[in-house]
């Protein structure tokens, strides 16, 4: 079952960079971690692999833990955030779904038609279903002995469902679109169903001891501006709505919330507008300048060197960290800034390669 706690229940926090730069707040130099940072280019997360199935790892809060402390323990001093080792996929599972990891992502009874929606679960206990996920937040937030921030979080209601629909990934999208599309009302029906429940877990999870919150709507890319607008954003907007009031309505101290829309960089204005997080995270296919101008200063940003550069040696690493390092500077000086890829690091990627990105980021984003 889900705990509750508060600061004052785990070691105080010795660096903060991530949540100041999240608030807005000008910060020595950028704070840095990046996706998926406790993956499979990571040799010590490959032998964990070997013994243990990759859901068995998210509900097992020791082996979770574990891995979440790798990148940590390998990068010391140079990684301003943990984020707790799970999938965004567990959200599904909780709903009643079967979900398989061989080596992709795989449901073998998808979503079909609005009525299949009857066989999910009617009322989610989303505490009891992911209890697990909270139990590894509470361990590894007292493992981290403070050293850095731990970061929660949860896959967006599209993300989710085109998932729940495709039955794993897809290249067209034909069936999740064919449910927009032709069957607008119910797949908003299931939308707001899976944002309720995003809502319950990322509250859980500031319980168990989350200290910021992350939104991934990784397939926001395969939607116009105008369907993002229709089938994403309104429900993104309830979960950082219902999570702050929430939390409010708890007298538990709110957390600051990340989305990261993937390919909606036509939607940032819109995004900032409206959608009520403190930080958007950028892929690669904006400049930072621009995000900047778009965005103003109403959010802090995250991001967003391509990942494929960690295959370009020290030299491109260098020169394309220090170029998006300018780029995200204000008046000069690192602000509102988390410097991170653009989307998640590649299995084949050298981690020594990631060691010099983060070297890179801590020479280049001082002031
Ligand atoms: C779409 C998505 C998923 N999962 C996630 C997303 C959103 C981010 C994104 O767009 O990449 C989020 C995710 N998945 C994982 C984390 C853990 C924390 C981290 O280190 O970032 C996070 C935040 C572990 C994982 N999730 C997965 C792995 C690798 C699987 C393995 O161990 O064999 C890891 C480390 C498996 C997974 N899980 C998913 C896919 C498509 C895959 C297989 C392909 C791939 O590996 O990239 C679904």
């Amino acid at each position: 079952m889900a705990g509750e706690y508060t600061a004052s229940d785990f070691p105080p926090l010795k660096n903060d960079l991530l949540l100041r730069a999240a608030r807005g707040e000008e910060t020595e130099r950028a704070p840095v971690w990046v996706m998926r940072q406790a993956g499979r280019y990571l040799p010590e997360f490959r032998e964990v692999r070997k013994e243990h199935a990759f859901f068995e790892v998210c509900r097992t809060p020791e082996l979770a833990t574990k891995i979440t402390l790798q990148p940590i323990q390998r990068f010391t001093g140079l990684i301003d955030a943990a984020i707790i080792f799970s999938d965004i996929l567990v959200i599904p599972q909780a709903m009643g779904m079967v979900v398989e990891m061989n080596p992709g992502p795989h449901f073998p009874e998808p979503l079909v038609t609005p009525e299949d929606v009857s066989k999910l679960n009617p009322s989610v206990d989303v505490d009891k279903e992911l209890g697990y996920v909270y139990q590894a937040l509470t361990r590894t937030r007292h493992e981290l002995k403070g050293e850095v921030p731990l970061i929660g979080f949860c896959g967006a209601p599209w993300t989710l469902m085109a998932y729940m629909i495709e039955g794993g990934g897809s290249k067209t999208f034909q069936l999740a679109k064919t449910w927009l599309f032709k069957y607008p009302e119910a797949s908003k029906a299931l939308l707001a169903r899976i944002a309720d429940v995003c809502v319950d877990f990322l509250v859980g999870q500031v319980k168990a001891g989350a200290q910021l919150l992350q939104v991934f709507d990784s397939w926001a890319s395969e939607l116009s501006p105008h369907d993002f607008a229709t089938f994403s954003l309104p429900y993104l907007t309830h979960i950082a709505t219902s999570v702050r009031t929430r939390l409010a309505a708890l007298n538990i101290p709110a957390v600051p919330m990340t989305l990261f829309a993937k390919g909606a960089n036509q939607s940032l204005d819109s995004m900032a507008a409206t959608a009520g997080y403190d930080v958007l995270g950028l892929d690669w296919c904006i400049d930072p300048a621009e995000a900047r101008r778009i965005t103003g200063g109403r959010t802090a940003l995250q991001g967003n060197m391509d990942p494929g550069l960690l295959y370009g040696g020290r030299d491109a690493i260098e020169e394309a960290v220090k170029r998006m390092c300018e780029g995200f500077k204000v008046g000069g000086k690192p602000k509102a800034w988390i410097a991170n890829l653009g989307h998640g690091i590649t299995p084949g990627v050298d981690p020594e390669d990631l060691r010099w990105f983060f070297q890179c980021v801590h020479k280049y984003s001082k002031a």
